[in-house]
């Protein structure tokens, strides 16, 4: 190689390495704009700005370079600090696992969910009498398991559908779950509601269509009982998970995720079970989560595969609906199992003894 190219190419490297330092402190002095945003809850993206940058660009540029090329790689600078300022904020969620790298374990009464074994939230849609629960609750304990979930406030698509037993439904849950030593999982919609069920219910859950209710949020934000909160029905992966940091930043950690099928245009099933979301959300977050089998498919026939499917892919906990006389009940009928079908179910899954994270 002749001298003057090697002369050349040394200078090559002094200016790369001037261009990356400088790239690097605009990228520091981009970090810092994106906090202020932050702060003063600004959008990060500001095209008038930018605008201003590539005009201020061209009128100083005196080539080599075409000012369009020179403006090209000035819009990638943009777009990538544009990524830094996302992911510094990222970094900060409390439900990140860049926050907090080991899994959280919900506990509730003795069932540690997210701790690698598998676990199960079964009941009926709604509860609709103590005889109803007592059945449920009966052949749930029987099978092992400690956990029943069913809904006494019911957030119908209809004003005119069964809106739940209210404070009685609670009631009963709480009375068949004590007598098999069960823990509650039960819908509260109302913010003003969140004391009133810490007496009932073992886990607050919080529905997909309140998922960005930000008032009942942070009340159950502010209460130490562990919190389900369902992805809203068009909510992105995103979206699901500020949710959640509304809960954690009153304080509560105790929080389990659960997917439970998002709207699309496919009408094969009731909602199209989003499965990826699962290892993204436990990869992005140290939260457990459940897969709602019922929810997601509407579909009995869809039921098990679905479940084998979560529990396959890293979900922590599988939700499933059972009711002793689905044909008659008040919400949900076609999709809950009857008890022989939620008998057969539980076997298919248990008898596979499968853990989770190998
Ligand atoms: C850094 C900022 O945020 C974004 C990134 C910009 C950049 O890299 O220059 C410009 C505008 C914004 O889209 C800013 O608003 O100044």
């Amino acid at each position: 190689m002749s001298n003057e190219l090697v002369d050349l190419r040394k200078q090559m490297d002094e200016i790369s390495l001037k261009i990356l330092e400088l790239l690097n402190e605009r990228g520091n002095v981009a970090q810092q704009i994106g906090k202020l945003k932050e702060m003063q809850g600004v959008k990060r993206f500001d095209p008038v700005r930018e605008r201003e940058l590539l005009d201020l660009i061209a009128s100083h540029n005196d080539g080599p370079f075409e000012t369009s090329t020179v403006q090209h790689i000035f819009k990638q600078i943009f777009k990538a600090s544009l990524e830094l300022q996302k992911d510094d904020n990222r970094k900060a969620l409390l439900v990140s696992r860049k926050k907090k790298p080991e899994d959280t374990i919900v506990n509730v009464k003795g069932e540690k969910i997210g701790d690698g074994n598998p676990h199960f939230i079964m009941g009926p849609c709604a509860v609709e009498s103590y005889e109803q629960v007592k059945k449920v609750a009966e052949v749930i304990a029987e099978k092992g398991l400690t956990l029943i979930r069913g809904g006494a406030f019911k957030p119908r698509t209809s004003p005119y559908d069964f809106q739940g037993l209210g404070l009685e439904g609670l009631k009963i849950l709480r009375k068949a779950a004590d007598e098999h030593q069960l823990a509650v999982v039960s819908e509260i919609l109302n913010p003003n509601d969140i004391e009133m069920a810490l007496d009932y219910v073992d886990v607050i859950q919080i529905g997909a269509r309140n998922m960005q209710n930000f008032d009942l949020l942070k009340a159950a934000g502010s209460v130490n009982k562990p919190v389900l909160l369902k992805r809203g029905l068009a909510a992105t992966i995103e979206e699901f998970m500020y949710a959640a940091e509304y809960i954690l930043a009153q304080g509560n950690s105790q929080v389990i995720l659960c997917e439970r099928g998002i709207r699309t245009y496919e009408r094969a099933t009731r909602n199209t079970l989003d499965i990826s979301a699962v290892p993204i959300l436990k990869k992005e977050t140290h939260l457990p989560v459940v897969v709602d089998v019922t929810h997601s498919t509407g579909r009995k026939d869809l039921l098990l595969p679905a479940a084998k499917a979560a529990m396959a892919i890293g979900a922590d906990a599988v939700m499933a609906e059972v009711h002793p006389d689905p044909a008659v009940a008040l919400s949900d009928s076609a999709q809950q199992m009857n008890i022989p079908e939620f008998h057969e179910f539980m076997d298919a899954l248990l008898n596979k003894k499968t853990k989770i994270h190998s």
